[in-house]
């Protein structure tokens, strides 16, 4: 309390300004926090720092005498944290911002600086690998910035830039809040980095001479407000002050929040280590690896994929409470599961595809479902697992929509598809038929028998031998059926292969079936070659929905990209 006691008596002193309706506390949770002594509904600033105690790339510039030719656009606030790292590790109790420095944590909970127990449980998470790219990027960042100011670093760099350095264990080592860290060591670098992740400001608020839409300042006394997503707030320079306005109407009591910008879990654990309830901004990414040249071959099926392309073989598709369900995601499955014998994107690979991304998303519910199970025994531990919670419920929402979507595209398609169940309730013969065969009385029990497969062959070689029975049959076969039977017969290749792993099925059926049912299984061709033909014949025009397991044929019928 007494340094933050210290840094308002600085601000006070350097005709700063805090309505006096505002007071600072600190909590075990949110640490310091800011809350209203009385109502408040204005629109004049509560609080208002003058320009001079903001700390900025300017200041930074200053105090290592260099222009701006230093700053690299990409990286505009690298010197700035070097500086601010300088501030914090260096003695100087000299500094014009000492008390506002002092206020600072050294331990920041970012998972960056977690223990290797706590580090472990984020791993298979995008957190993870986002940090794990980072970390390096950082480090070299740091290190040409060190060259280029001719600044010694206190760490050994070829251990640091060794291909098998593990950066997590160097900051598990080397923890900011170890006394030993120098301002030269990388570990205090990453700590100014995680600074100002978490509570740095954009400078376009301050003024339009910006090096980069990326640069920041920080904003002492306003960077103590904690955050609330849809929080209206204004910041804007006036007078040489920057001035911290509150849109919200606010009770005796209430806190004063900030917002940082309306941000998913993911986003909050990653640059401020906590995650809000029920946080309407939540969304997660799907990324998948996938052959570079199967990726080119989907786009140029009409799959647009260009936002989507993070790196070479990799897409990375964003999930959002608005948009659950990216229409090119599910193009993409159905790209993914169209056989070789189908030009385009169609209703059958599209439904064949949606049960494929089914099950990719389940995956993802289980290990989310997994992990909140985590004992909650420490706040970080309750945040973890609130994040994994709200990572399984956004998921499962997920899930539930592509579900939602396979259930209108069977509906709007119907005229394209034949479910085998109504087939099975038409073809009263060929049902009676499977009494004997697998002992079933009804559709189910094939399904629940686990020969459904078994039965679609058997069918579909008596559709090819539907003008071979004495009577015609006493319901309407789908054209497309009998079609691609004769198709694939007249091009099919038979090879030795796939008699020998056709026999144990035919020799299970025949001649017995012939023998005892001669009216169904014994007209025309009943041969094991038609089983081959079948069997691809299954393989391109049945469908199975995975959730009720009922197999569908379907016709070919292109779907709108
Ligand atoms: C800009 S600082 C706010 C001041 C901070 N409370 C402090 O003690 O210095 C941002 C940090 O405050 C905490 N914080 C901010 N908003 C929060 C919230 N809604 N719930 C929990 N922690 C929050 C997080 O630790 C975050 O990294």
């Amino acid at each position: 309390m007494e340094k933050l006691e210290a840094c308002i008596k600085w601000l006070r002193e350097n005709d700063g300004f805090i309505d006096e309706r505002v007071e600072f506390k600190y909590t075990t949770n949110t640490g310091i926090s800011a809350h209203v002594k009385d109502s408040v509904a204005t629109d004049q600033p509560l609080i208002r720092v003058p320009e001079n105690l903001l700390i900025t790339n300017e200041k930074a510039q200053e105090a290592f005498q260099l222009g701006t030719e230093v700053i690299n656009t990409d990286h505009p606030n690298s010197l700035l944290q070097l500086y601010v790292a300088k501030l914090k590790f260096e003695e100087d109790a000299g500094s014009f911002f000492k008390p506002y420095i002092d206020l600072l944590p050294l331990q920041l909970e970012q998972p960056y600086f977690w223990d290797a127990n706590d580090l472990q449980l984020l791993k298979g998470t995008d957190i993870y690998l986002v940090m794990k790219q980072h970390l390096p990027k950082l480090l070299q960042e740091w290190t040409s910035l060190l060259q280029k100011l001719k600044i010694a670093p206190s760490d050994d760099l070829a251990e640091l830039h060794a291909p098998d350095a593990d950066l997590f264990d160097y900051l598990q080592k080397c923890p900011p809040e170890s006394p030993k860290v120098s301002w030269t060591s990388f570990s205090s670098y990453v700590w100014a980095a995680g600074i100002f992740a978490s509570r740095a400001f954009p400078k376009i608020a301050l003024t339009n001479r910006c090096l980069s839409i990326n640069e920041a300042f920080l904003y002492p006394i306003v960077d103590l407000l904690n955050h609330n997503n849809d929080t209206k707030v204004k910041w804007y320079s006036e007078n040489g002050q920057m001035c911290f306005v509150t849109q919200e109407t606010l009770k005796s009591g209430n806190e004063l929040f900030n917002n940082y910008g309306n941000k998913s879990n993911e986003d909050l654990l990653l640059s401020y280590g906590f995650v809000q309830d029920n946080n309407q901004y939540e969304n997660s990414r799907l990324t998948l690896r996938l052959d570079e040249q199967l990726l080119s071959e989907a786009v140029l099926h009409g799959v647009a994929l260009s936002d989507e392309r993070v790196a070479d073989n990799c897409v990375q598709f964003k999930l959002t409470k608005k948009c659950l369900l990216p229409e090119n995601l599910v193009q993409l499955f159905a790209y993914l599961h169209k056989l070789k014998s189908e030009e385009a994107i169609n209703l059958r690979n599209t439904l064949e595809g949606s049960d494929g991304l089914h099950s990719i998303l389940m995956q993802k519910v289980e290990f989310f479902r997994n992990r909140s199970k985590i004992d909650a025994s420490n706040k970080r531990r309750r945040t973890l697992r609130k994040y994994f919670d709200s990572q399984r419920k956004m998921f499962q929402a997920v899930v539930e929509s592509l579900q939602k979507r396979q259930k209108e595209i069977v509906k709007s398609n119907s005229p394209f598809m034949t479910s085998f169940k109504t087939i099975y309730k038409s073809d009263k013969k060929f049902a009676n038929s499977l009494l004997l065969v697998f002992g079933v009385t009804k559709f189910d029990d094939l399904i629940i028998k686990d020969c459904t497969r078994d039965a679609l062959l058997l069918w579909i070689v008596r559709i090819a031998n539907k003008e071979s029975y004495p009577r015609k049959m006493e319901f309407e076969v789908p054209q497309f059926i009998y079609d691609t039977f004769q198709e694939v017969s007249s091009t099919i290749a038979v090879e030795r292969n796939d008699v020998v792993e056709m026999m144990p099925f035919y020799k299970k059926m025949f001649p017995s079936l012939a023998e005892k049912i001669p009216e169904v299984f014994s007209e025309g061709n009943w041969g094991i070659r038609q089983f081959i033909v079948a069997d691809t014949v299954l393989d391109r025009l049945v469908w199975t929905r995975k959730l009720t397991q009922e197999p569908f044929f379907i016709k070919k019928h292109p779907m709108a990209l």
